[in-house]
């Protein structure tokens, strides 16, 4: 085409890191600022149809949502050569899905210490989320994404973190992505996510309480990360897993975290913690040094 998409124009590709149904994402340098960012580019949606709207609610959820350390950062996004462009952050250590399957072909899974560490990070960033009206619903591995802390040297302009008391014990910041099934939780408009991370009450759609089919999600998302075996996708596993019968773990958990995770699953999701409960709750607390 003669005139230069702004794409092109705006940023130099630097290499692909994703694709799927969804369209492909590539990892891009900003000519104007030199930023490096995370680019989905996807083909435009028919107009009217069911990934139209899946890819408007993207860019709704966040639009609504400002910013947050937990939460990966939506800077622009525009529609060009009947293709959707959305630009974020982009996050340089790969998703939680990428590090578990690394750790798993060593026969190594996350401790105790880094368990805590996730569930907190994730648990703060879905604080927010549902703190402004809207629930996640495709909590999972490949949807968070790692950055590592810019080290203080670099002069990495730490944000705000208001929320996160700016202690990171391992570096590592967790960030919730991928909002295409963000919904509002009072007049939801529900767009299943991964049927292994699905709670039963969202399947037989009761949406009554939905922020908690985030904390069903991330229980399991823990699980995985604490050696749990794949989860199953349908059938008589599926319902077994969720009458709160916590999967075999190749290392038992402490009674505190472990009551804490069967708590999250718990068949009826009023008794599931809500975010805000798990931000404070003291197994995940920070002892502060001294
Ligand atoms: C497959 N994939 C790999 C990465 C890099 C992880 O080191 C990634 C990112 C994103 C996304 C993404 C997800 C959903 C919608 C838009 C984007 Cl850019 C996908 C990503 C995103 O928003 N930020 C990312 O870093």
């Amino acid at each position: 085409a003669l005139m230069l998409s702004r794409y092109e124009s705006e940023f130099l590709e630097l290499g692909r890191i994703g694709v799927g149904e969804f369209g492909a994402v590539n990892r891009c340098v900003k000519r104007l600022d030199g930023c490096m960012y995370a680019i989905k580019r996807l083909r435009r949606p028919l107009a009217g149809s069911a990934n139209e709207q899946l890819a408007l609610k993207e860019v709704y959820a966040h639009a609504v949502l400002g910013h947050h350390p937990h939460v990966v950062r939506y800077y622009s996004a525009w529609a060009e050569d009947d293709h959707m462009i959305i630009q974020n952050e982009y996050c340089d250590g790969g998703s939680l899905h990428d590090v578990l399957t690394e750790k798993e072909e060593q026969g190594e899974f996350f401790q105790e210490p880094a368990l805590r560490d996730l569930l907190l990070q994730v648990s703060m960033g879905l604080k927010y989320i549902h703190a402004s009206g809207l629930v996640h619903l495709d909590v999972k591995p490949s949807n968070i994404f790692i950055s590592h802390q810019p080290c203080s040297s670099a002069g990495g302009a730490a944000d705000s973190e208001e929320e996160d008391d700016g202690h990171i014990p391992s570096g590592v910041v967790y960030k919730i992505g991928d909002l295409g099934h963000v919904t509002s939780i009072t007049s939801p408009q529900v767009e299943e996510g991964d049927s292994r991370f699905l709670a039963c009450e969202v399947l037989r759609e009761d949406y009554t309480h939905l922020p908690k089919a985030d904390i069903f999600a991330l229980s399991l998302t823990v699980l995985l990360a604490a050696g749990a075996p794949p989860l199953p996708q349908n059938g008589e596993e599926w319902h077994h897993l969720r009458q709160a019968h916590l999967p075999s773990l190749p290392h038992e958990l402490t009674p505190a975290l472990g009551n804490l995770l069967q708590m999250m699953l718990d068949p009826d999701p009023v008794a599931r913690p809500s975010a805000s409960a798990l931000c404070k709750h003291p197994v995940l607390r920070r002892e502060r040094a001294g």
